[in-house]
């Protein structure tokens, strides 16, 4: 798990308040790092092209270029000439020995964008976007020095930002990394020490990036043990059963011990997998129960507040977030709720938090995601996307692992289901949506299929191998 923070300024202002570092250190510091990445991965017959701009991380690009003259054939390259003190210092360090400089853009192996950092904002004038539409055709491999020139603080991307094969960013990860527009820009993520370690540079978050290395898979350590000592879950099974079949025997791969379809309809004419039950009511020995996925409009609210008038451990997904009886299941405690964006904004509706478009919440994710658990401290929330995100309370992860291969119908219902194992299995809210997520994007790492051709099926019969 990685610590993730809003900004960086506050942590390079203590470097300088208390640490007596000072602003030339730390962006020696950076441009090393830079500069080490680059050495350790390519040889130094390699054409390298600096684009710096006017501000500190332009003045990291100039600073890279002579670290690397004499050892690569370096060049850079003014976008906006430099305007801040330490791009001024770093200009007359590189012209001392003579650094190349080039007046446009030529094809080279390795390209370095260094136009704007975290001091970005609005959006780049013609002459900017033009230039970076031209780095972006480049054949190069792609390289942003802090983040891609056109990613703002907020996570969202100027109309036309720089496409990164890496980013090398400076001290510590920032969440604008991982808001879902950014995912297609960044490429893979390096961070740099600054002059000290990682650690110390950091101060307290309640971000966090979860690794998979974070992954704890259900334990089978107990020998003296039955199929009811792992839980049982029950999956409320509505109009659309395919949607709770999926969900109800990813959650029995994942190591329920027992797993039921509850519902009214004689769904036993569907040709249910022998390997689930089926029921009319909840079984007595029910540990957690999943509810909303392929619910449609089979129970009416009263219907529902019967099968869910308990304290069971409960995750909820799909058509309940527009029903009003979830108002009621807010007030649980063990609850856990797994909206996709559109789910999400009739969820912060129905709660009269806010009335916002799909659009509006996708720029400000972290911010809804934050103002509903402020609001409803009690719930596990996971919202889904390209970058899940999962709060609680006062604690937010985000998963960055998965990808476009799970953008395929029924790939939350199997989500739900390894959260309702996890929860059928004895685990907190907050670890079983955790674990829950992690396998469910590790699941669509390990398919070696087309990208294009993953099935909830593929998912599901991939947890045995997890
Ligand atoms: N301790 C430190 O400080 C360390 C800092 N570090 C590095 O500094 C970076 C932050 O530097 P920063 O604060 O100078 O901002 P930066 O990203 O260069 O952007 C400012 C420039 O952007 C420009 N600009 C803005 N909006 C624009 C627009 N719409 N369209 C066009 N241009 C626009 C603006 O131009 P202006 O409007 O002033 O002409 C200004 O010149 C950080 O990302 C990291 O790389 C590391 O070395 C580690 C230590
Ligand atoms: N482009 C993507 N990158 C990463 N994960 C994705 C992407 N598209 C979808 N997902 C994940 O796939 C799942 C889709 O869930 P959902 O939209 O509820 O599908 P369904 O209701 O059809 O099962 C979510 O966990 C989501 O985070
Ligand atoms: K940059």
């Amino acid at each position: 798990m990685q610590k993730l923070f809003e900004e960086v300024g506050s942590l390079d202002a203590r470097c300088y308040e208390e640490f007596f570092l000072s602003e030339d250190i730390l962006m020696e510091h950076a441009a090393q790092g830079m500069a080490s990445y680059i050495k350790n991965n390519f040889s130094n017959n390699e054409k390298i092209i600096i684009a710096v701009g006017s501000g500190n991380n332009g003045a990291d690009g100039i600073a890279l270029a002579r670290l690397l003259h004499g050892d690569y054939n370096v060049s850079l390259f003014f976008v906006k000439e430099p305007k801040s003190h330490m791009a001024l210092l770093q200009e007359k360090r590189a012209q001392a020995i003579n650094v190349p400089i080039i007046p446009k853009l030529q094809e080279c192996n390795i390209f370095v964008d260094a136009i704007v950092g975290t001091g970005f904002d609005g959006e780049f004038n013609e002459k900017i976007t033009t230039v970076l539409e031209k780095m972006n055709t480049l054949e190069a491999f792609k390289i942003a020095c802090d983040v891609p020139s056109g990613l703002k603080k907020s996570g969202e991307c100027a109309q036309t930002t720089f496409h990164a094969d890496t980013t090398l960013t400076m001290g510590a990860l920032k969440k604008s990394l991982f808001l879902d527009e950014a995912k297609d820009y960044i490429g893979k993520i390096e961070v740099l020490d600054l002059g000290i370690s990682r650690k110390l540079y950091e101060t307290q978050t309640n971000w966090h990036l979860l690794d998979l290395d974070d992954l704890q898979l259900p334990l089978r350590a107990q020998q003296n043990s039955y199929k009811g000592s792992f839980g049982h879950l029950a999956v409320l099974c509505g109009e659309k059963p395919g949607a709770c079949v999926m969900s109800a025997l990813a959650g029995l791969r994942f190591g329920a011990g027992l797993v039921t379809l509850v519902g009214y309809e004689n769904h036993q004419m569907l040709n249910i997998p022998h390997s689930l039950m089926y029921a009319h009511a909840l079984p007595s020995n029910t540990t957690a129960i999943a509810c909303g996925m392929g619910l449609g409009v089979e129970f009416s609210d009263n219907e529902l507040r019967n099968f869910l008038d308990n304290d069971l451990a409960l995750i909820i997904d799909a058509d309940l977030f527009s029903m009003e009886v979830i108002l009621e299941l807010l007030e649980r405690k063990n609850i856990v709720l797994t909206p996709h964006p559109k789910e999400f904004v009739s969820l912060l509706k129905i709660t009269e938090l806010a009335d916002i478009s799909v659009e509006e919440l996708q720029k400000k994710r972290f911010f809804y995601v934050e103002l509903f658990c402020k609001a409803y401290p009690n719930t596990t929330l996971l919202l889904k996307g390209a970058n899940v995100i999962i709060g609680s309370d006062n604690d937010f992860f985000i998963n960055p692992h998965g990808s476009s291969k799970l953008a395929k119908g029924g790939s939350g219902d199997v989500l739900s289901g390894l959260i309702g194992s996890l929860l059928a299995q004895g685990k907190s809210p907050l670890d079983a949506t955790i674990h829950g997520s992690l396998a469910h994007t590790k699941l669509a790492q390990n398919y070696t299929g087309a990208d294009f051709s993953l099935t909830p099926e593929d998912l599901i019969q991939g947890i045995g191998n997890l």
